[in-house]
């Protein structure tokens, strides 16, 4: 089974203007098979995290601790070279930067198709409900929730055994949000691990999509476990993602 995982992981940024610990101390299992959902307050370090287990923290940012992808220690750009695509893929918070800005969403899928030879570009548009009426327009010719659900097209298509989806559904009505849930859930279910951020904690909570979650707050992991253990849990900053749904 696919994992990824993140021991004692420490992310300190340093832009020169301003220096901080955005992550401190984060250790979190993403087993195959299973959803995890990452929650927590904006600012608190969720895409950190992210950025992280795929390899991709900023230029600014140092850590120390240990990412695993299927139980191996992950230590070099080229290590992650191999990983990323077929292996790790990151469906990230700004669809937008899935893509080079000088081609159409549609070549660029279409290439992505032919690289990986794992999803086919209808397949994976339509488990995105990303509208291949849009192929033929540029990233940026595309709405929020659009280019949102052709990043997650763009995800899918190499297959990854590991999937982090950045807040997948944000730009999301309602019902598109949903099917977009039910695509993450089939995805695990054919074994993959799937980590999502989110603030949809509603839906979360309604569908009992996630099986996992883990509560972020101020770059420390506050609380993790089971849904029926997080509903269970003390903390009134876990309590308050349940309470407005009367749970
Ligand atoms: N590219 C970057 N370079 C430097 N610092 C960054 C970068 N991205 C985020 N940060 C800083 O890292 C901290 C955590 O940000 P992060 O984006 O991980 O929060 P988040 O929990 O994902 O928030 P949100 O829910 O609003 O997306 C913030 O203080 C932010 O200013």
């Amino acid at each position: 089974m696919p994992s990824a995982e993140l021991d004692d992981l420490t992310i300190h940024v340093d832009t020169g203007r301003w220096s901080e610990t955005v992550a401190e101390g984060v250790s979190l299992a993403v087993p195959g098979g299973r959803i995890t959902a990452l929650l927590g307050e904006s600012g608190c370090g969720k895409s950190m995290v992210a950025a992280a287990l795929t390899g991709s923290l900023p230029a600014s940012a140092t850590s120390t601790g240990q990412v695993r992808i299927n139980g191996t220690a992950v230590q070099d750009r080229r290590q992650w070279r191999q990983l990323r695509g077929g292996t790790v893929g990151l469906l990230p918070q700004d669809g937008v930067t899935a893509f080079a800005a000088d081609a159409s969403v549609g070549a660029q899928l279409a290439d992505l198709q032919r690289t990986y030879k794992a999803w086919s570009v209808e397949d994976a548009c339509a488990a995105a409900r990303y509208p291949i009426e849009n192929f033929e327009l540029y990233p940026k010719q595309h709405s929020a929730g659009q280019i949102q659900r052709a990043a997650l097209a763009a995800a899918l298509l190499p297959a990854p055994e590991v999937l982090i989806a950045d807040e997948p559904t944000a730009s999301l009505d309602m019902d598109t949000g949903y099917d977009v849930w039910v695509t993450l859930r089939a995805y695990a279910d054919a074994g993959a691990a799937v980590l999502v951020i989110t603030h949809d904690a509603p839906l979360l909570v309604e569908t009992r999509v996630a099986e996992d979650l883990v509560f972020l707050r101020e770059g420390r992991v506050v609380a993790s476990g089971s849904r029926a253990d997080m509903r269970a849990h003390a903390d009134p900053y876990v309590q308050g993602f349940f309470r407005p749904f009367g749970e």
